[in-house]
């Protein structure tokens, strides 16, 4: 037992990144509380809004099979999980048939950005003994790596998450656009059903630290990150690639509909007051991500949109497609200089 013990906890602390993480603490939570249902819910939002994501779940059908749930918003959070990340204490409640629903909160620097959900028979004290030590390493683990993926300045994605965040988002679309294969009867792809990639610039970022300081300049890219995440969807992606370069991913929508979002936000950062700075622009190269794409071409794709927009006067967007097929860009003539893209 205390060798099975040890070497879950090398397991768990051996992952590098917050998604496999989970996935670790799960199954190892399995192995030694046998339960109906484990599952790991995420407080996605910090503006305001409280979004919840169920990010995995491990679910006991019958007969010893379990079957793995995908991530999805929680539209109507129980209000035991409200409670747990609310007050971040354990919340238990036992229903008729003495089923026990276990609620443990996960904080990180004090604030409860998890709560693992656990469906049992009634828990032995040497179970719930287990499942908070558990969590505890869990949240242990969960600071340094939330740590490690953040910029700190920021406190959006860092450019060394990027691939692997990316990887992964294409991995879910395929999944989700296999079972819509599936339940169409094998029709085919909607067309417009992408996921989109931003990249933003921050227009004559240099003239702001020249007048104004590298504080100042500071104190801007703070204040657009956090204007970013009050705008957009806390379940898209947000990323500072360098000094005054931001890139985003969405999930799948129309083009005309990310087109009217993103033309909104430039518009919102027009309408932002920042420090000394009177007036601030952005600049956007915006690129389709398609299911089996490298995320190295897709950031070249929105880089060659964004070195248009810059040479076209700044404060604009465009798409690389649109740029392509208007014969306004090649896809092949990549200026190796226009397009410094280095994922790390
Ligand atoms: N304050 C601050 N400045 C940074 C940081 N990282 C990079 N920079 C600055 O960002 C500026 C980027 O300048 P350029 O690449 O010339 O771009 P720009 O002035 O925004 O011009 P365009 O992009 O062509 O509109 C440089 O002055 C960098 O020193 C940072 O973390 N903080």
């Amino acid at each position: 037992m205390q060798e099975e013990l040890l070497n879950s906890v090398i397991k768990i602390t051996k992952t590098r990144d917050v998604n496999s993480l989970e996935y670790s603490l799960v199954t190892t939570l399995q192995e030694f509380i046998q339960c109906q249902e484990i599952a790991v819910y995420k407080d996605l939002q910090d503006f305001g809004r409280r979004v919840i994501e169920c990010s995995l779940v491990l679910h006991h059908e019958n007969a010893g099979q379990y079957q793995w749930h995908d991530t999805h918003i929680v539209e109507s959070p129980e209000s035991e999980l409200l409670s747990c990340l609310q007050s971040a204490c354990i919340i238990t409640v036992q229903n008729n048939n003495g089923i026990e629903h276990r609620w443990l909160p996960i904080s990180i620097f004090d604030k409860p950005v998890v709560a693992i959900k656990v469906v049992s028979n009634h828990l032995s004290s040497s179970q719930q003994v287990l499942l908070n030590a558990f969590c505890r390493i869990y949240e242990n683990y969960l600071t340094i790596l939330h740590e490690n993926e953040r910029d700190k300045l920021t406190g959006l994605l860092n450019r060394q998450t990027f691939e692997r965040k990316f990887k992964r988002l294409l991995e879910k679309q395929v999944r989700n656009q296999k079972a819509h294969n599936r339940d169409n009867n094998n029709r085919k792809r909607q067309p417009e059903s992408y996921s989109w990639l931003a990249m933003v610039d921050i227009d004559h970022f240099k003239q702001v630290n020249d007048n104004y300081g590298h504080v100042c300049g500071d104190e801007v890219l703070l204040i657009l990150a956090q204007q970013m995440r009050g705008f957009f969807r806390a379940s898209d992606l947000m990323f500072r690639f360098g000094g005054e370069e931001f890139v985003l991913i969405f999930e799948p929508c129309k083009q005309e509909d990310i087109n009217e979002k993103m033309q909104a936000f430039m518009d919102h950062v027009r309408n932002t007051h920042f420090p000394f700075v009177k007036t601030l622009t952005v600049s956007v190269g915006m690129a389709r991500i398609s299911p089996y794409d490298f995320p190295i071409s897709v950031l070249e794709n929105a880089d060659k949109a964004l070195y248009y927009a810059k040479n076209n006067g700044r404060d604009q967007l465009h798409f690389f497609d649109d740029l392509v097929q208007s014969g306004a860009i090649s896809p092949d003539n990549a200026n190796q200089d226009e397009g410094d893209i280095d994922l790390f």
